[in-house]
């Protein structure tokens, strides 16, 4: 035969030759072991795993939701430094609302009476070349440079600027928090969800909840964690900070409302839970620029009619409410498709065992021999009778 019909014969068998499984039973302990194990650990996957863990019989939704906050408490302070001072809600939170976020004033440095004028900036040197000041280059001052040197004080020379004059000196952070107090503040928090393909809808005020018990509870993880006014004190010392000291330079502090639930009737309360973490990392080593601060000012006419204005730099707590969840419920789709593919796993059985009888076991030659059975037209008669003796031996031996 020439070399290009042997090549064609071999093409036409790989591509025409019709394979069908055939049944071996083998009555071996040990691949009948590995067998039922490995059945055992697929439909453990698809009961442990896929239906009970992963609930993929289920539907899912992602939570919707809105919160608003109103913080109470009011503060005294009298220290060296300011007046004798009464603070309520107004005077502390700064806007008085905003979306999912609030901010408590806790310190200040505040620069009284400023008004537009010429003034000596406060820390760096000036000194003159060709009637020109030159003052240590930085990228921000705090005003316009006039290109003159003023004293500053007895000894040292700065650069002129026009500014909002007295400057802010802002090196004399008190040390301690100004409004020690607000740790006591107490804030409402009000948040209401909804999983809009279930037509689900709940608020964190639960139906039980009435209005003589919310002028009293008080958020507790032991005693009432369902109450929805929190003591700020209690906030911050769940996120594993001390509030005294995050008061002096401020921070950023979650408030994490997790409505994740399954919604099946069996599944029991869909009930809010809340945690709490501190968001802005304070690095241990590298403490450059810690904390949260910004500054505002309010504005007034003096008494010769002269614009003026108190500037104030607010350093505080912001607590932002982080609202998140997943719910689930029954569907038969997710139910059949999920199952469907958990299942398919069962087809893989087969190869392992397959895998252990030809490689593992004691007779491995013998089942490797018989697995494939290749039948010719031609020599039909001779591959049975080879093949009967060896079958019978499969059945009837074992291991
Ligand atoms: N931060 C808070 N700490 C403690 N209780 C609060 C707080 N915020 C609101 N409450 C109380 O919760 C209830 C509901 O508050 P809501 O703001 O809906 O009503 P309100 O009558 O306008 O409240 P209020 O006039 O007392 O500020 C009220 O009894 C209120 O006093």
């Amino acid at each position: 035969m020439s070399k290009s019909a042997g090549c064609c014969k071999r093409f036409l068998h790989y591509a025409f030759d019709y394979e069908t499984p055939k049944t071996l039973v083998i009555p071996s302990l040990g691949v009948g072991f590995v067998f039922r194990f490995t059945q055992f650990l697929v439909v453990m996957y698809v009961v442990g795993y896929v239906c009970v863990v992963q609930k993929a019989y289920q539907d899912t939704d992602t939570v919707i939701s809105t919160v608003t906050t109103k913080v109470k408490g009011f503060a005294f302070t009298n220290t060296s430094d300011t007046e004798p001072r009464f603070w309520d809600v107004a005077d502390y939170i700064i806007p008085p609302q905003s979306d999912h976020s609030f901010f408590v004033l806790t310190n200040m440095v505040v620069t009284p009476k400023q008004v537009q004028s010429h003034c000596p900036e406060v820390s760096h040197c000036c000194y003159k070349t060709d009637n020109q000041s030159q003052g240590v280059k930085f990228i921000f001052h705090p005003g316009i440079q006039t290109g003159l040197c003023e004293n500053y004080s007895t000894t040292a020379r700065t650069c002129e600027v026009l500014s909002w004059c007295p400057l802010e000196i802002d090196t004399k952070l008190p040390e301690h928090a100004l409004l020690v107090a607000a740790e006591n503040f107490t804030v409402l928090i009000k948040n209401s969800i909804t999983y809009p393909k279930f037509n689900f809808h709940r608020r964190n005020i639960l139906p039980h909840v009435n209005s003589s018990y919310l002028k009293r509870c008080e958020f507790s993880r032991l005693t009432d964690p369902h109450c929805p006014i929190f003591r700020l004190k209690h906030i911050v010392s769940e996120a594993g900070e001390d509030f005294q000291d995050m008061a002096v330079k401020g921070g950023v502090l979650g408030i994490l409302i997790d409505w994740s639930c399954d919604l099946d009737w069996w599944a029991g309360e869909c009930l809010p839970k809340y945690s709490f973490r501190r968001l802005d990392n304070k690095h241990p080593v590298n403490n450059v620029a810690p904390g949260y601060n910004f500054r505002f000012a309010k504005y007034y006419k003096a008494a010769d009619g002269e614009e003026t204005r108190t500037l104030i730099k607010a350093y505080g707590i912001r607590f932002d409410v982080i609202v998140f969840g997943t719910a689930g419920r029954f569907s038969i789709v997710p139910t059949i498709v999920n199952l469907g593919a958990a299942l398919s796993f069962l087809s893989l059985v087969p190869v392992v065992a397959d895998w252990f009888l030809v490689t593992c076991s004691r007779k491995r030659d013998l089942y490797s021999r018989h697995k494939t059975t290749h039948l010719t037209e031609d020599a039909d008669s001779a591959s049975v009778t080879d093949f009967s003796p060896s079958l019978s031996l499969m059945i009837f031996s074992t291991d």
